[in-house]
């Protein structure tokens, strides 16, 4: 015969809270296994701790965690061989802990039902009632001949707390389903459930005879116990079928607040909404959000990984994380370590730093971007191909010039420290594969004399070859400004540096890449033309293009077959618009109909034109063959110009194809 020991009454104030917490926890009910099993983890805890005080000398055996399943009763339990409970801790525990905390959360949360809260942290052991009609404990104590007992409650305030036979130490919480929510019965749901919640909690937990958690999570472990290998690992389990991260960062505090985790760079994608975190917020490796934007600074979002922390305060509202101090000063210390990991990276390893440069370089831009604080951490790291050579190429690695060192925060430094200067010897600009990257405060420096303050970049190697040949050839240095993020990058970078201008390849040409003197010789000694003036109307008839200006200009280079014929221009406010706009209204950006031709009067090609041309003069009536052959190579030179930009669409290409073929029988004509 079962004993009664108590009947009655849970004393708390708000009647029938349930209804309440049902409506808020609506969609979230699965949080009940969470709680329970946390609970579990809870009590195998506190006994290991009072058998390492000496207050407990039994046997504390295998930390094990078991969930059961009745599919006839519709019961579902979480057992565990943790501390147990006595009667009167169960009166204590829970009618009157648990049953209050729940109340308390209502009380707290009932005038702002829109606010959402974070993971639904505080309800604990009450959240049981989301779906059992009947909710039933069976413990032991693992105090010397304490009792069993067993404690039932159908959600009311009503409960019945009896003796139990129940012989070895712990608790089963054992819950009788409601019917709208037989779903937990099943294998998989459970399962998923686990996974999603408990995968990192520190017991064994057991289903149908195996353990279903992975529960070691490494974050809690020393980085210098993890490899290489490992960290990867983690990562392909949390983000699985994805590329291999660039980077990582492991977090480690205790003081002044508890946080640990690793933060991985993943390779950033232009389709990738960088606004949608993905790093996965834990407290004591209990799995609370999938993101936790509130916590870790928006620039910081495109990152991946885990952060745990006990101090994040997680029963309140997701505006009141923003606002809390703690959790600034968690995202403020993040934010330093992650900008510490790449100085690291740039000291200690230059060649990784300029293989994942296009990623990491992005990351860093939108940082930079971003946020001022890390800015100013990350400014002289910033890094850009340049078409300068005259970096040190050791024979297999990285060459390097004098630039200012980069301070790097010590491990044992914690967030309140100064940043102590790194006693590594300074590092700078490298050559990796043939290919050197500088500083942007190099550059300008570099190139003081020859353009003060103005800054020479090409958005696509490719298709701005022949503009980038052109500096080149006449020693004026090119940056490569080709990653997606980069255009914003530089109107940031001008308004950054007020006095400082970016103008690509293509925008115009410097001075110094023309040849002033050789446009004024005169070639048409009838009307006093100049080469300049007859090549400018020759083309000008020839394309019949209003909205095209040409312009000619003697390009200077040593061999004047390797400058190009002629190059378009598009002046860079007037590009810059176009693409602004396109982004916009959400267009691809089309190439502009207003652009310039510059005509290379000092190419053969051009000279040679002139007199082609010279044949039509002395023809009587309509056009001449030379005069119709002129026309022709004035359009395949356009043609050839506009395809060093941009390239062609069916019609253009078509047009080309065809002229070129009518050019070579005219040429090849005797
Ligand atoms: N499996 C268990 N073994 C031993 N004690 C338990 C167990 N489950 C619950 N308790 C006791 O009941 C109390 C109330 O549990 P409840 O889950 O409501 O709150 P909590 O665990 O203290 O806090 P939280 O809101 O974070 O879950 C616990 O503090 C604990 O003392």
């Amino acid at each position: 015969m079962t004993t009664i020991l108590e009947q009655g009454n849970i004393s708390i104030h708000t009647e029938n809270i349930f209804p309440i917490i049902k409506k808020w926890l609506y969609s979230d009910h699965e949080i009940f296994l969470r709680e329970l099993i946390s609970n579990a983890v809870d009590a195998i805890k506190k006994l290991k701790m009072v058998s390492r005080t000496g207050e407990y000398a039994g046997d504390t055996g295998e930390p094990e965690i078991t969930i059961a399943i009745d599919k006839d009763k519709k019961t579902l339990s979480v057992s565990d061989n943790g501390i147990g409970m006595t009667a009167d801790e169960v009166k204590k525990y829970i009618n009157q802990v648990a049953f209050s905390s729940a109340e308390e959360f209502v009380q707290k949360y009932k005038s702002t039902p829109d606010e959402q809260i974070i993971g639904h942290f505080g309800l604990g052991f009450y959240s049981s009632f989301m779906v059992a009609s009947r909710v039933e404990v069976d413990t032991l104590s693992y105090q010397a001949g304490a009792q069993a007992v067993h404690w039932s409650c159908d959600g009311s305030t009503q409960f019945e707390l009896t003796e139990s036979d129940r012989t070895d130490r712990g608790t089963t919480v054992t819950l009788t389903l409601m019917d709208e929510e037989l779903d937990y019965l099943e294998p998989y749901r459970i399962k998923q459930l686990v996974t999603k919640y408990c995968d990192f909690m520190p017991f064994p937990i057991k289903f149908e005879g195996e353990q279903i958690n992975k529960q070691k999570a490494p974050w809690k472990e020393s980085p210098s116990s993890l490899s290489q290998e490992d960290y990867l690992e983690f990562y392909r389990y949390l983000y699985p079928f994805q590329e291999d991260p660039l980077l990582w960062v492991h977090l480690n505090t205790d003081y002044p607040f508890v946080v640990n985790g690793i933060l991985y760079f993943p390779k950033l994608k232009p389709d990738v909404d960088v606004t949608k975190g993905q790093i996965k917020l834990f407290c004591n490796q209990v799995f609370v959000s999938d993101n936790c934007e509130e916590v870790i600074p928006r620039f910081l979002m495109p990152l991946r990984g885990v952060i745990d922390s006990t101090d994040i305060p997680l029963n309140v509202s997701r505006s009141f994380l923003q606002n809390d101090r703690t959790v600034r000063k968690i995202a403020d210390y993040i934010a330093k370590k992650v900008g510490d990991r790449l100085k690291e990276l740039y000291r200690d390893d230059r060649e990784q730093y300029i293989r994942g440069w296009q990623d990491l370089g992005t990351f860093v831009k939108f940082g930079s971007m971003n946020d001022d604080k890390f800015k100013k951490q990350v400014e002289d790291i910033l890094i850009y191909r340049t078409t300068y050579e005259g970096v040190g190429n050791r024979e297999s690695g990285v060459g390097e010039t004098e630039l200012p060192a980069v301070q790097v925060q010590s491990e044992e430094g914690d967030v309140w420290q100064d940043v102590r200067p790194s006693e590594s010897p300074s590092s700078g600009s490298a050559t990796l594969d043939g290919k050197t990257y500088t500083t942007l405060k190099e550059y300008l420096e570099r190139n003081k004399e020859r353009h003060e303050n103005r800054v020479y970049y090409c958005t696509d190697a490719a298709s701005q070859a022949t503009y980038v040949e052109l500096h080149k050839s006449q020693g004026l240095e090119v940056l490569f400004m080709d990653s997606f993020i980069d255009s914003h990058f530089i109107s940031f970078l001008e308004r950054e540096y007020s006095d400082v201008k970016f103008s690509r390849v293509d925008a115009d040409l410097d001075d110094t890449l023309i040849d002033k003197d050789q446009a004024t010789e005169i070639v048409d000694p009838t009307t006093n033309k100049t080469r300049s003036e007859v090549i400018k109307e020759l083309f000008t008839t020839a394309l019949n293009k209003p909205k095209v200006t040409i312009r000619t200009e003697a390009l200077k280079s040593d061999n004047a077959e390797a400058a190009p014929p002629a190059i378009v221009l598009l002046p860079e406010t007037l590009r810059r618009m176009r693409e602004m706009n396109a982004l916009l209204m959400q267009q691809a950006v089309e190439f502009p109909e207003e652009h310039t031709l510059l005509v290379n009067t000092s190419h053969p090609l051009i000279q040679n034109l002139i007199n082609i041309s010279k044949g039509s003069v002395v023809q009587t009536s309509g056009p001449s063959p030379s005069a119709e052959l002129a026309t022709l190579i004035c359009q395949h030179v356009y043609d050839l110009a506009l395809m060093a930009q941009k390239g062609f669409d069916a019609d253009g290409m078509k047009a080309f194809v065809e002229r070129s073929n009518q050019v070579l029988t005219r040429l090849t004509q005797s």
